[in-house]
Parts: structure tokens; sequence; C-alpha cells
């Protein structure tokens, strides 16, 4: 592995064409001619910052049939991703210092991307007491994201005490914005195509009323809040509302709500069962839009594998949530690009930056530029590729299968290393 090496003639996100040089774990020149012991041609190849994952189920401890802290990198490595943040409703639960710590040391070991656990916000996500965070924030895992993410954080007095709290260390609660009564055996999106299939459904109300009242509880505080995979047009219009008022909110999309709607729920295929559940073509327009112009910070992949005995059932039996790393740069290339609506200024910030910047992360979604660490993806933009459901997951619940998606992910660079190279992905992580 050279540790001194020539990334030549990328197309950056600003639409020049370049020389990047790497030296070890940092880019250590950006311009013309430059030389080093190995030079990459990446004539044709758009060369961004790594992108940052806010929302990964990586299943370890715990579910391990499911994901590893290994498959699951290797999965975010091909898709172009050098750090992940790792959802807390494993078994036992990340709530406690030891958790996330065994969750750091594990994403180490592995050596294919950053992971950084996210720490419960209520213990065992029972959304009953508050967790260990300042012990969390403490550890050797340095947690500023919180979550309960697959609960939400219903009772208001807890959700306003984790917002305090994370404020003396510059942390984040993260909401799964769900009201529990209102979505009661809820099985899809409540509207015209659940009445049709006589399914219980998941009313938008009750994914708008908890953003409402968190980014209210946030102003009231003076605290930083991030939703979670917002999924229907009114939840658009209550975060635009709350940053038009000042409120520090934050909010991501998923790939998936930015592309399918729920009238593939009429074929039953359970790999079209999500939480929160896939919308309408008007809920799918007004995320799009907002992706666009800012109002959604960041598309998170909620990459959610489950084994095939959950999925393989009855419908109402079987599990919330679908895989999501190895495809979500092509689709935010569907949405941002070739829709001709956008450009790869804002691909890069949405996939890098502005995670990176949520969530603290210090040494990832750096600009291409001498002195950055050398966390890099290349993409060859031209081609396209029909999805198959072999990938590193350990799990097959794609709903982009047999998809012809944009762009094909080259390369990935962590720390100086190739965790893929031309397209293939590195045996060993960086050990
Ligand atoms: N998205 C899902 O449908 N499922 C997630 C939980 C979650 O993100 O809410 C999971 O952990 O499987
Ligand atoms: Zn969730
Ligand atoms: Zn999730």
């Amino acid at each position: 592995m050279p540790t001194n090496y020539v990334l030549k003639n990328a197309q950056l996100a600003d639409g020049s064409v370049q020389d990047i040089q790497i030296q070890d774990e940092k880019i250590v020149a950006v311009g013309k001619s430059l030389r080093a012991d190995e030079t990459i041609d990446c004539t044709g190849l758009v060369a961004l910052p790594g992108f940052v994952d806010l929302h990964t189920h990586l299943r370890e401890p715990g579910f391990e049939q499911s994901e590893t802290v290994l498959t699951g990198t290797q999965s975010a490595a091909l898709g172009g991703f050098t750090a992940v943040h790792a959802m807390a409703n494993t078994m036992p639960v990340a709530d406690t210092a030891g958790v996330v710590e065994q969750v750091a040391s594990l994403g180490k070991e592995a050596g294919y991307a950053d992971v950084y656990p996210i720490g419960a916000v209520t213990v065992g996500l029972e959304g009953k007491q508050l967790a260990e965070l300042g012990a969390m924030a403490n550890s050797k895992a340095k947690v500023r994201v919180f979550s309960d993410d697959g609960k939400c954080v219903h009772d208001p007095v807890i959700m306003r005490r984790a917002l305090e709290y994370v404020k003396a260390f510059d942390g984040v609660i993260a909401q799964h914005a769900q009201e529990p009564r209102l979505t009661e055996g809820a099985q899809m999106h409540e509207g015209a195509v659940s009445a049709e299939l006589g399914l219980t459904g998941w009313p938008s109300v009750a994914e708008e009323s908890i953003i409402a009242r968190d980014v209210l509880l946030a102003e009231h505080v003076d605290s930083r809040i991030h939703i979670c995979h917002l999924s229907t047009k009114g939840s658009v219009e209550i975060v635009r509302w709350a940053k038009a008022r000042g409120i520090k909110v934050t909010a991501e999309v998923t790939p998936h709500h930015l592309l399918l709607t729920d009238d593939l729920v009429r074929s039953y295929d359970s790999v079209y069962k999500v939480n929160p559940p896939l919308r309408t073509s008007e809920d799918v327009t007004a995320l799009r839009e907002a992706l666009i112009d800012g109002t959604i910070d960041i598309i998170a992949t909620d990459h959610a594998p489950h084994p095939i005995e959950s999925k393989d059932c009855e419908w109402n039996a079987a599990a919330f949530g679908m895989l999501g790393l190895e495809t979500a740069a092509s689709i935010a290339q569907e949405v941002l690009i070739q829709s001709g609506k956008s450009d790869w200024n804002r691909f890069s910030q949405v996939l890098s930056k502005n995670p990176a910047r949520i969530a603290g992360d210090q040494e990832q979604g750096q600009e291409i530029q001498a002195g950055s660490f050398a966390n890099i993806v290349l993409i060859d933009p031209r081609v396209k590729r029909k999805v198959v459901s072999e990938s590193a997951s350990k799990s097959i619940n794609s709903p982009f299968v047999g998809l012809e998606l944009p762009g094909k992910i080259t390369h990935t660079i962590y720390r100086g290393y190739f965790t893929v190279r031309d397209s293939i992905l590195a045996e060993q992580g960086r050990s």
C-alpha cells in the first residue's frame, strides 16, 4: 500500500479538475501536475469528501445474524462512507459507557470507517428514565449524538431534560418522531392505499405532532434537536417554520423516502415495510424540494438490516426496515444531479459536510484541500447500474434490487487507505 500517491485529474465538487496528493493519513496538496510514488488516473471521476452516515444500524452487539460492525462498515465503504453513526437499539442497548466503548472499539478493529456510537436517550430505550448521557459523553467513545431510534422519546419532560443535558457538551438529541398512541398497530402510511388494502395506517400527524412539540421544546431550552427520517410534507413545513424562527433544528431524509411511495405496498412484499412508512408522491416531491433548498440538511441511510426470517413472512408479522448504505449515493445522484435541480456541492453537503457538522465529527467532512484527512470517495457518475442483491451486508432486505440507478463508487479512501479500489472491497480495512 503506497503511502504517497496522486489521484490524477479528478473533478471536485466545484467542477474544477485537479490532482490530489495523499501522504499517509492526509491530503498534502491539491493542484496541477502533482507527482508521487503512484498515480491513479481519475479522469471522469468526481472526488468528494468521504460520506458520513448519521443513521446506521450495525446491529452489534446482540443481533449479529443481521449485521456486525465489520459487515456493516464493509457495506458502508462500498457505498462511499468513511464514517457511520451506529444506532443504539442493540442488545444490550447502547445506554452505558461500556457498550458505546465496545462498539467504538469494534469499529477500530474492523478498520473500514470511523464508527461513532450513538447513545440511547433513555435506559433500555424504555422512555422512562434518562440514560447516563454524561458518562457516555465522557467515555472514550466521546458520544455526542443520542437517540432512542426505533422508539420515540414521547414523554415531554424526559425530552426536555435530555435537550437541556446535552447542551453541556454541545450534544444533540436525534428524535424518532412517532406519537405512539396514534400509531398503535400501524402497518403502513395511512391514506388511500391503506384503506384499500385494509392495513392499519400510520398517519402523517403522528410524525408531525412530535416534530412540532420538539422544535418548541428545543427553542424553550435553547438546545439542538435533530429529526430522524423526515417523511411527510407537513414535517417539512414545520421544520421550515422552525428554522425561519431561528430554532436549532436539523433534519434528515432517507434515500427510500426520496424515491419510493406507498403504492409499492400493494405487492405485499415486506421489503417495502419500513418505519416511518413509505408515503405518497406528494410527500416525496416535498422532501426532494426541501433537500435541495436546505430545509432538510442531510441524507441518512437508516440502513436497517433484518434476517430473512423476519422479512419472509406475511406483511403484518414482518420487521420494519431496509438496507441503504450501498445505494445511497446513487439515489442522491438521481435526486440532485440527474434531475438537473442541484449540484455536486449540495451532494457533498448532504452526504458528508452537514452530517459531520451536526455530529461534531472533527476529522470527517473536511474539504478536499491540503491539510485535511484523506477521507475521499471517487464516483463514476456516467455509469448506470442495475442494483443486485449481493452486497457486503449480512442481510438482503434492499428495496432497490432490480432498479437501474446512476453512478458507481469506484474508490473509497479512509485516512489515506483504500477500503474500496476499482469498486472492490479491500480484504482488510485499515489495520
Ligand atoms: N427504520 C426501521 O424501519 N427500522 C429501524 C428502526 C428505526 O429506524 O426506527 C430498525 O432498527 O430496524
Ligand atoms: Zn427510526
Ligand atoms: Zn433507524
